[in-house]
């Protein structure tokens, strides 16, 4: 069994589309202990695909709820098991997959409140959630809703102006009114509406947790600038929501010292505070230290770009977020859905399954692609919304097929050229100063991160790790405890 010496320190969690991740991060702000549990290989008994269920329809996904909850039983008994001395860990702060929504069934409460140390969470859970699968970020299934909060608003750019985005199938407010809608007995038995952050939050307090504004910011329910539920739209997705809701709180908040489940089975001390979670990609902001002008580029499941803003300009493209670690700024963030799942799938078909092979096709094909150009969305894409595979010959004809090394490079090409032409659709210039900041797992990949800097013409920079989200989440951890580490936004 390894020893650790004891170091006090943070925790940082990040419950994201493929995994549970934590890190623990010490008063130097080093990461010393990583791990994480992959809910395809670990928790094969939930039988997902990249960590989600696509039902039959195609634009339903889903993720099972009580996967999050062995996820995080399998990461702490492992921790346990490696001698990690929890006795040191003086708050800990997560990061969810964004949007997602998890429905705790009259009761739970009550169960949460009186955890047996004797036994994991998840034989303790089992009968809290009235809604089994949560609909994730991936869903977009929920058009209908979408078209009828706008209307309640007065069309879409005024949505945009009061929550930071017009209606998008995956944000929690439209899935809220579907499940209204198509199950509301199932809503009706709902005490708790959390996101996955919250929700994770929610596990490590015993108790429930309140949203942040810059997690509630992904939802069509809040109101960016005041930073309450706008109780128009509220009223528009779903009756009694704001008791179901809780008020949202700001993002740097201390929500509670950690349950007596964890003091009891785990060691950890009794005063370890829980400092409210946030979603992955604001909590990322938080993990690179984001400077003004700099692009943050994270390369997960989804592929999102993110910038730290002064003053917010809500459009019909893309999103504002009430800002995790200014609370009087904002971020804004591009979310593509065909990000690391589009390109395992040209790997497989161009590479033999292999990135190794990937990269040589990238390295032995020129910027430029000798002027074929792809864009590849085998589900349909969130910026823009469309689907399909489409390639374009040098003489700009529409052709079926590119040989396999032109194929990877057009993937990556697109990829990152769609990033730039959206982002300066928002009014993002690249100047001579940009900075690339890459996170996520595919920035592992120096050949995809060249393509990336060849784009931009600007150079990409990674941190030590490319969990972000964890990092960021221990970084906000610390912040909640004493204030902003001015190394936080000083890289
Ligand atoms: N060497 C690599 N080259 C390209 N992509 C990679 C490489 N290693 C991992 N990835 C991609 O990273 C993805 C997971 O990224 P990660 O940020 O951990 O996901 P999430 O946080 O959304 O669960 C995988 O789906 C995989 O395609
Ligand atoms: O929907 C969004 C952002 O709006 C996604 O970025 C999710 O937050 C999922 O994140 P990853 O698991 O891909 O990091």
């Amino acid at each position: 069994m390894a020893e650790h010496v004891a170091r006090r320190c943070c925790l940082g969690w990040d419950f994201s589309t493929q995994q549970v991740k934590v890190v623990a991060v010490d008063a130097e702000l080093n990461v010393f202990y990583e791990d994480s549990a992959h809910f395809d290989r670990d928790l094969l008994e939930f039988g997902t695909q990249g960590g989600v269920h696509v039902h039959e329809e195609g634009l339903t996904v889903t993720s099972p709820v009580l996967m999050w909850v062995r996820a995080l039983d399998i990461i702490l008994e492992r921790m346990k098991a490696s001698g990690f001395d929890f006795s040191q860990v003086l708050a800990l702060s997560g990061a969810g997959q964004q949007h997602g929504s998890v429905y705790w069934k009259a009761g739970a409460s009550q169960v949460l409140r009186s955890l047996s140390p004797d036994l994991p969470l998840h034989k303790q859970l089992q009968a809290c959630f009235s809604i089994s699968d949560s609909p994730v970020w991936m869903d977009s299934s929920t058009t209908a809703q979408c078209r009828q909060l706008e209307a309640a608003v007065g069309g879409a750019q005024a949505l945009s102006c009061l929550t930071g985005s017009r209606a998008y199938e995956r944000f929690t407010g439209n899935q809220i009114a579907k499940i209204y809608q198509q199950n509301p007995e199932a809503y009706s038995h709902t005490e708790r509406i959390s996101l996955v952050s919250s929700f994770a939050a929610s596990l490590f307090l015993g108790s429930y947790s309140p949203i942040d504004c810059s997690d509630g910011s992904g939802m069509n329910l809040l109101q960016i600038k005041d930073k309450v539920w706008s109780r128009v739209c509220l009223a528009a997705c779903a009756p009694h929501l704001e008791e179901k809701l809780g008020s949202p709180v700001p993002s740097c908040s201390v929500v509670g010292a950690i349950s007596s489940y964890y003091v009891q089975r785990y060691g950890f001390p009794p005063g370890c505070q829980v400092v409210a979670f946030t979603g992955d990609n604001p909590a990322s902001l938080a993990g690179m230290r984001l400077e003004e002008g700099d692009i943050a580029v994270s390369l997960g499941t989804s592929d999102t770009l993110f910038l730290w803003l002064q003053e917010p300009m809500p459009a019909l493209e893309g999103h504002i977020f009430c800002n995790p670690v200014g609370s009087q700024h904002y971020m804004a963030l591009l979310c593509f859905k065909n990000g690391s799942l589009m390109r395992e799938k040209i790997r497989d078909e161009s590479a033999s399954c292999s990135w190794s092979e990937f990269s040589e096709a990238l390295r032995s094909t020129e910027m430029g692609n000798g002027g074929n150009l792809g864009f590849y969305f085998d589900v349909m894409e969130i910026t823009p919304e469309i689907i399909g595979r489409h390639r374009f010959s040098a003489e700009n004809h529409k052709v079926p097929a590119f040989p396999r090394d032109v194929e990877i490079r057009a993937l990556i090409e697109g990829q990152f050229m769609a990033k730039r032409i959206h982002a300066e659709g928002l009014g993002y210039q690249v100047m001579p100063k940009t900075k690339i900041l890459a996170t996520g797992g595919a920035s592992h990949n120096r050949d995809i991160l060249q393509v990336l800097a060849d784009v931009f013409g600007a150079p990409v920079y990674v941190i030590d790790t490319a969990n972000s989200a964890c990092v960021g989440s221990a970084y906000r951890a610390f912040h909640g405890l004493r204030g902003p580490p001015s190394s936080i936004r000083q890289a």
